[in-house]
C-alpha cells in the first residue's frame, strides 16, 4: 500500500524542522505540539509550498522530492488534498465554485452538491465566504479539500472553528471518508479529543523535533519524556531534586517507583490522576483545595506541601473532606511515571507501512 514517507530538513530564521514520518495509507495520523513547534510547516512541506534543505519525500513508488537527485514535484502535481489554517478560500467564489475548484475533469455539479449536503452546507451553496460564519466557512474549506479526490489529505486544524455537537457529527463523517477512501492522511491539532477520538497513531513534534510517534494509546500512555507528557495533557507533574533506592523525592513529598530507572534521575515525575486515592496511612501529604463534581467522577484538586497542584480523579461514590483538609493521597506505583527531560523517538517499524 502507498505510504506516504518523508525525511525533512528545513531550516528558517530562528527555527529549524528535522523530522521522518511514515504516514501509512489507512488510518489517521494525527500531529500534535505546542504552538510554533512547526505542525503547519510539516504540511507545507509535504505539499510542496515549502521547501526541505535536504531529505526526500514519497508516495509509493512517486517520488515528490528528492534533493540529492534534483526531483521536486510541483504542489498541483502531489494530488493532495489541503486545508489550512486560515481555509483560502476564493473570496469572489460561491460556496459551491469554490468546492468544485480543484474538481477533477468530469466530476459534475452532483459531487459538489455531494460534499454541500455531506458538510451540511447546502443552504449556502450560493454564497461568498465573507456570508458565512466562520464554522462554515471551514466546512467549505474541508468539502473542497475533499472534493478534490486527493491521494493524500492533509488538515490543519480542520474542526477548530465549529460547536461541539457538529464536531462529533464532522468527526463522524471524516472518518467514514478516510475509511471509504484510503489515503494517507495527516491530521494537525491541539485538540486531545480530535487525536483521541480520530488517530489511529500519532506524532508529538516539540521544536522542530519528532520526539514521539506511535499508535495514540502507546503514546498517551507512555509519553518519553517530560514535554511530551506536557503536550498530551499529562497534567500532574511533580519536578524531581533526588533519587534513591527505587524513591523519588521533591519539595513535594517522596514516591516509590514501580521498578528501576532506566538512566539517571527523571527530570519529573507524572501522575495518572485516576488511580490515587484518599487514605488515613501512609502516602504523601496534600491539602484539598477544590472538589468538583463532574458527573460520572469527582475531581480533587489538592495542593502538596510545596504549593505544586495535583489532581485526582475519584469515582462518585467517593466522600471526600471538604476543602481546605489535610489529608494523605496512596498514589499506587503504576500510577507514577518517571520522565526524562529528554526523551528518544523510538523507530518508527517499516511494518507500520504494511
Ligand atoms: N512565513 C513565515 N516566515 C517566518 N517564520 C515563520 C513563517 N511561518 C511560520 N514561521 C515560524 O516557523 C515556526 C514554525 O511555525 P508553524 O506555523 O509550522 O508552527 P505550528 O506548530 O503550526 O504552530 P501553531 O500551532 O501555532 O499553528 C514558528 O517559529 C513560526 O514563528
Amino acid at each position: 500500500m502507498p505510504c506516504l514517507e518523508a525525511d525533512l530538513d528545513f531550516r528558517r530564521a530562528g527555527f529549524r524542522l528535522a523530522a521522518r514520518i511514515r504516514v501509512p495509507e489507512t488510518g489517521i495520523t494525527a500531529l500534535v505540539g505546542p504552538s510554533g513547534c512547526g505542525k503547519t510547516t510539516v504540511l507545507r512541506l509535504l505539499a510542496g509550498l515549502e521547501r526541505p534543505r535536504s531529505g526526500h519525500i514519497r508516495h509509493g513508488e512517486h517520488v515528490w522530492f528528492d534533493r540529492g537527485r534534483g526531483i521536486d514535484l510541483a504542489p498541483r502535481l502531489r494530488r493532495v488534498g489541503l486545508m489550512f489554517q486560515d481555509y483560502a478560500l476564493f473570496p469572489h467564489l460561491s460556496v459551491a465554485r469554490n468546492v468544485a475548484f480543484g474538481q477533477p475533469r468530469g466530476d459534475g455539479a452532483e459531487a459538489v452538491r455531494f460534499w454541500l449536503e455531506r458538510l451540511q452546507l447546502l443552504p449556502f451553496a450560493e454564497r461568498r465566504p465573507h456570508a458565512l460564519s466562520g464554522g462554515q466557512r471551514q466546512r467549505v474549506a474541508l468539502a473542497r479539500a475533499l472534493a478534490s479526490r486527493p491521494e493524500v489529505l492533509l488538515l490543519d486544524e480542520p474542526f477548530s472553528a465549529v460547536d461541539l455537537g457538529l464536531r462529533q457529527s464532522l468527526r463522524l463523517l471524516f472518518q467514514e471518508v478516510v475509511a471509504d477512501r484510503s489515503m494517507p492522511t495527516v491530521l494537525v491539532t491541539h485538540d486531545l479529543d480530535d487525536v483521541r477520538h480520530l488517530a489511529d497513531r500519532v506524532g508529538v513534534l516539540v521544536e522542530g523535533e519528532l520526539r514521539q510517534f506511535g499508535p495514540t494509546a502507546e503514546v498517551f500512555s507512555t509519553p518519553c519524556d517530560a514535554e511530551v507528557a506536557r503536550v498530551l495533557g499529562w497534567d500532574n507533574r511533580l519536578p524531581v531534586s533526588g533519587c534513591e533506592d527505587g524513591w523519588v523525592r521533591g519539595g513535594w513529598g517522596c514516591l516509590r517507583l514501580n521498578g528501576a530507572l532506566a538512566s539517571g534521575i527523571p527530570e519529573l515525575v507524572a501522575i495518572r490522576p485516576h488511580g490515587p486515592s484518599l487514605t488515613e496511612g501512609p502516602g504523601l501529604e496534600v491539602e484539598i483545595a477544590r472538589i468538583t463534581d463532574m458527573g460520572g467522577y469527582r475531581t480533587l484538586l489538592c495542593r502538596l506541601p510545596d504549593r505544586t497542584a495535583l489532581q485526582i480523579h475519584l469515582p462518585p461514590q467517593a466522600s471526600p473532606p471538604p476543602p481546605g483538609t489535610r489529608t494523605r493521597l496512596s498514589i499506587p506505583e503504576h500510577c507514577i511515571l518517571p520522565l526524562p527531560a529528554r526523551g528518544r523517538v523510538p523507530a518508527i517499524p517499516s511494518s507500520a507501512c504494511n
